[in-house]
């Protein structure tokens, strides 16, 4: 399964512009690079213009130009997450597109950071397993800082998944979290990681990149650095059987020994 994660710059509040950057490096992974799946960072429509969210989060709009632009490409859009708004307030919204333009997994940010004032603005999503198929093979979407919640993480791996996608914004200092996170999440699951993060200035962040694709034996098998770029990989998801038969994680846990 061929995968190109869009670490790219998000202009400040300017949805249009946002909506021309990606709609052109989606273009160019599946023209140039031949990628099957796309993945985008966090809130890429929007970036953390948080205070404008009311004016510039999608009503709906977004979401079909989405699933327009994976049918047109034919590809497997999992379109990071975006800022949209519905008759109760604001979420932080992923989705998921089939390359027909079937929207495949909804997922509203359960944990939101409060060090980037989050929950001032946004409201809570209510449904932490948000899981869908890619290629035949269990996929599932956290968004940034869910990272930190090993819980959620490992109850939708009991829940079959085999591969994991993180879009984020994750800023500048914690550039050794995000590393050692997605690393730990990848061993403790024996699962595939696709952590999408963005580069550049937003507000009074400088966010960190280092987007990177990691396999169920905790490989790095790519990581971007701190400019924009389109990382591919090309990956084998039978890894996940073998990492587990070599290791039986999931058959040695005793849960009901532990006390959370
Ligand atoms: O957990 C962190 O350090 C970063 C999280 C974050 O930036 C986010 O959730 O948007």
């Amino acid at each position: 399964m061929k995968i190109s994660s869009i670490q790219m710059d998000i202009a400040f509040g300017q949805p249009d512009e946002n909506c021309r950057r990606v709609r052109e490096r989606v273009e160019q992974a599946v023209e140039q690079e031949q990628a099957e799946v796309v993945v985008l960072p966090e809130m890429w429509n929007t970036g953390y213009d948080l205070t404008r969210l009311d004016d510039i989060a999608d009503r709906g709009a977004l979401r079909e130009w989405m699933s327009r632009l994976a049918r047109e490409k034919k590809v497997t859009l999992v379109a990071g997450s975006i800022a949209e708004k519905d008759e109760k307030g604001c979420y932080n919204a992923g989705y998921v597109f089939s390359p027909d333009g079937t929207e495949l997994a909804g997922y509203r940010k359960l944990h939101l950071f409060r060090l980037m004032e989050e929950e001032k603005y946004l409201i809570p999503g209510e449904d932490g397993r948000v899981a869908f198929e890619i290629g035949g093979h269990r996929a599932g979407i956290i968004i940034c800082y869910d990272l930190r919640f090993p819980e959620m993480i490992r109850s939708l791996a009991l829940d079959g998944m085999q591969i994991l996608f993180v879009p984020a914004e994750w800023p500048h200092p914690r550039l050794n979290h995000w590393r050692v996170l997605n690393q730990a999440r990848a061993v403790e699951n024996q699962l595939f990681v696709v952590a999408v993060n963005r580069v550049g200035q937003g507000g009074k962040n400088t966010f960190c990149g280092h987007s990177m694709v990691i396999d169920p034996w905790g490989e790095i098998l790519a990581e971007g650095e701190e400019e924009e770029t389109i990382l591919t990989v090309d990956i084998d998801l039978n890894e996940v059987d073998r990492v587990r038969r070599k290791i039986p994680v999931f058959k040695d846990r005793v849960p009901d020994r532990y006390r959370l």
